[in-house]
C-alpha cells in the first residue's frame, strides 16, 4: 500500500477505504483516521487493535454484535457485505447441506444466548466442518474467555481485509 496516499486522504476517502475492515464498524476508520501518518500496514493495524482493545467489554461486545452469523439470515436473505459473503463462501458456507445448516443455526442460537453476541470465527482460515466444532467446543467456555476468543477472531479478519486492500492497491496488472 503507498501509505502516502493513505496519509493524504481525507477522512470520506479514508472510511470509504477502510470503513468495513472490522465490520459495519466504520467509527473505527473514522477515529483511527486522527492517528496517521502511518508509517506501514502494520502500523495502521496495530492503531485498529489498540482502539479495539482499548474498548471496555461492552464496547467489544458491540462490535460482535455488528457480525453477522456464519450462515445465518443475512446469508439466506443476500444482504451480507462484499466482504463476509466472500468469506462465507470461501469457508463453504453457501453450500451446506440442509442438516449442516440447520446444526449451525441452532449452535449459533445457543451461542447468542449464552454471551450475548454471535459466534465469531475468521471463516477464511477455517472450513465449514472446523467451525461447526470449534463452535461446539467454544459454547462451553467462561462468558470473558470466549469475549477474548472472538475479539482475537475480529483481529484475524481485520488482518485478511486490510491485505486484500494492501494487494488491490499494489498489484497492477503485468503490462503496465
Ligand atoms: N459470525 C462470523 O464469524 N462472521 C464472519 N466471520 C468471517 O470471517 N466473516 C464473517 O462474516
Amino acid at each position: 500500500m503507498d501509505m502516502r496516499a493513505v496519509n493524504s486522504l481525507n477522512y470520506e476517502e479514508f472510511i470509504d477505504l477502510f470503513g468495513n475492515v472490522v465490520e459495519k464498524c466504520p467509527q473505527i476508520a473514522a477515529t483511527v483516521w486522527s492517528k496517521r501518518p502511518f508509517m506501514t500496514t502494520v502500523d495502521l493495524e496495530t492503531s485498529i487493535f489498540e482502539l479495539i482493545d482499548s474498548q471496555p467489554q461492552s464496547g467489544k461486545k458491540g462490535i460482535l454484535r455488528c457480525i453477522p452469523d456464519l450462515a445465518g439470515r443475512e446469508l439466506q436473505k443476500g444482504t451480507l457485505t462484499a466482504e463476509s459473503m466472500q468469506e462465507q463462501s470461501q469457508a463453504g458456507l453457501t453450500s451446506l447441506s440442509p442438516e449442516e445448516r440447520v446444526n449451525l443455526q441452532h449452535l449459533n442460537s445457543l451461542y447468542k444466548l449464552k454471551f450475548g453476541f454471535p459466534f465469531v470465527i475468521c471463516a477464511r482460515l477455517n472450513d465449514k466442518s472446523k467451525i461447526a466444532q470449534e463452535l461446539a467446543a467454544r459454547i462451553q467456555n467462561q462468558p470473558e474467555q470466549e469475549l477474548h476468543n472472538a475479539i482475537e477472531e475480529v483481529k484475524k479478519i481485520c488482518h485478511l481485509r486490510l491485505q486484500n486492500i494492501h494487494f488491490a492497491s499494489t498489484v497492477r496488472p503485468s503490462n503496465q
